[in-house]
């Protein structure tokens, strides 16, 4: 499948002439012309509702882009990562965050071995340690319970955890509280450090290499901390775990083997919440929540393997996505969940997709000449629309938009609910229809302007609309839910990947930032004025010098 460069095949071609015909189309003529639009462009996928009729395609767009998918073929593509073959080409690795959440009965095999039953051990583990903790037999140097968990990671060690926990608060244990630290500014340690007792807190060193910078650092502050506020080196065991693939840099930083909770390295480091990584997760809202998260997602994996293209959620997110990429030419997709809880969601995603598919040489080595992974933004609704809506709705950028809503809310008080979601529903309706010329002089007309007002303001009063959005509906977050929209989302990327001929599961483009902060980091650290790098970078640092006390 190499060098197999998506514009020169034959459906990108004929997409681009269908471009052509389709792309002064209004998106609200195709629901005149089809009343039934929403049956024929909307689907269910376990437990998602996703309507993307109001999108700037038609059945002809659909097959094009479904022709585009076979030249690649997906179907086998899909089959080669569940099946453990090294899809990582770059670093010689499987891709198989799937077998983490495989509760099929079927073995999966990685360089000829099962390794389901190493899954399995790792997450009987989990389960036993989570017992521990929550009723109490986990007790700290002192003898009390453990109330606080401080995830300590950066990235793929973070993002997932923090989504995760805040989008399942409902599910939260009472009694214990979770705290992320990530950032390399002690202001965030800091902080964290402020809320809890050295006595009932358990630190997770989350990190898959245990060579990240900031994980690290923040790592022995910690301990420190602990050593210096109570705590001895031979409490050090009930008070860290480590979740990571690097056996021997945890035993270096002196954590017990014990409180190792292994991973491998076929599971990307943003792939990872389903792994040893979900420990805080678990911790938070109970193992078998966590289990129901696994089982969500797996049963959208299986709904990715299995469905036909045409009916496959994942594959129709990601080419609606390259439609509007590649021939639209839109830089930016906004996700924005109606849902309080989601907030982190858009941030995840973000992670996700950009380190993903932020790629420019194909999986032959060849620079592209093509656009590939767009930029991933997003907040929650209502907020965002008091925030930045208004260029989605009237600036010059076309922004795909994806809207997704629980029907039901934890929190079912007065009709806050029903306030949102019809919110959500009017603004991928008005997000379409825009306002017309006619409809915003009536509107004037109707609060007593005269002609000359009116024909002032009409032209700040038109939107032209035509802005494409998906919906996505759920019955309620719950944990089995999550999993399948976080699932949904996780494949959406691989098929844009593998279509965009480039390779979603490497990031050596995050290594470069590493190795050259690590080469600045000795200058900083005495007072003779730096000359190695341009003037900028030479005047910046210098100035530091002179500013820092
Ligand atoms: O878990 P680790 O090894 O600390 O890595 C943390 C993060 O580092 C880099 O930014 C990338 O490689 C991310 O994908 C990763 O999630």
């Amino acid at each position: 499948m190499k060098n197999i460069n998506p514009t020169s095949t034959a459906a990108w071609k004929k997409l681009q002439v269908h471009y052509q015909s389709v792309k002064d189309q209004h998106i609200k003529d195709y629901f005149t012309k089809d009343s039934n639009r929403f049956e024929h462009f909307s689907l269910k996928a376990n437990d998602i509702l996703i309507d993307y009729s109001k999108n700037k395609l038609t059945e002809e767009t659909l097959k094009l882009l479904l022709e585009l998918a076979e030249e690649f073929k997906l179907p086998e593509q899909i089959k080669s990562m569940f099946s453990g073959e090294k899809i990582n080409e770059t670093e010689s690795r499987a891709v198989l965050h799937t077998a983490l959440r495989n509760f099929s009965d079927q073995p999966v095999y990685e360089s000829g071995e099962d390794i389901m039953p190493q899954i399995k051990e790792v997450l009987k583990q989990m389960k036993n340690f989570c017992e521990k903790v929550h009723n109490g037999d986990w007790k700290g140097y002192s003898g009390k319970k453990i109330t606080d968990i401080v995830n300590i990671g950066i990235g793929g060690s973070d993002l997932g955890p923090v989504m995760v926990t805040e989008a399942l608060k409902p599910y939260q244990k009472e009694g214990i509280k979770v705290h992320f630290v990530s950032n390399i500014d002690a202001s965030h340690i800091a902080e964290v450090f402020k809320k809890i007792n050295p006595e009932s807190t358990l630190f997770l060193i989350a990190s898959k290499t245990f060579t990240t910078q900031e994980t690290m650092t923040n790592a022995h502050t910690a301990r420190n901390w602990f050593l210096e506020n109570g705590g001895n080196e031979k409490d050090i065991a009930k008070h860290f775990a480590a979740l990571s693939t690097n056996q021997k840099a945890v035993e270096d930083f002196g954590i017990d083997p014990a409180n190792m909770f292994v991973f491998w390295d076929w599971v990307g480091g943003r792939y990872s919440l389903w792994s040893a990584i979900g420990l805080s997760i678990a911790l938070s809202i109970g193992y078998d929540n966590f289990e129901e998260l696994l089982k969500g997602a797996h049963e959208m994996d299986q709904h990715f393997l299995n469905q036909p293209l045409a009916e496959n959620a994942p594959v129709l997110l990601a080419l609606i996505g390259i439609w509007y990429n590649n021939f639209f030419e839109a830089e930016t997709e906004a996700i924005l969940p109606y849902d309080q809880y989601l907030h982190r969601f858009a941030a995840y995603f973000q992670q996700g997709n950009m380190e993903s598919n932020g790629k420019s040489v194909d999986r032959g080595g060849e620079k592209v000449h093509y656009q590939t992974g767009p930029i991933v933004w997003g907040e929650p609704g209502t907020n965002g629309q008091h925030a930045f809506y208004q260029l989605i709705h009237q600036g010059t950028k076309l922004i795909p938009c994806d809207f997704i809503a629980p029907a039901n809310s934890h929190h079912p008080i007065g009709d806050h609910h029903e306030k949102l979601l019809a919110n959500f529903f009017a603004q991928t309706e008005a997000l379409m229809n825009g306002k017309t010329e006619t409809e915003a002089r009536k509107e004037l007309q109707e609060k007593g302007m005269n002609e000359d007002e009116i024909a002032k303001l009409v032209p700040f009063k038109v939107f032209a609309g035509n802005n494409p959005t998906n919906s996505i509906l759920l019955e309620k977050i719950t944990p089995k839910s999550l999993g399948n929209l976080i699932a949904l989302y996780e494949h959406k990327i691989y098929v844009q990947g593998v279509i965009w001929n480039i390779f979603s599961f490497d990031q050596w483009g995050v290594e470069l930032g590493k190795q050259l902060a690590g080469l600045i980091l000795p200058e900083l650290k005495h007072n003779n004025p730096v000359i190695g790098h341009d003037s900028s970078t030479n005047g910046l640092i210098n100035e530091y010098k002179k500013m820092r006390k």
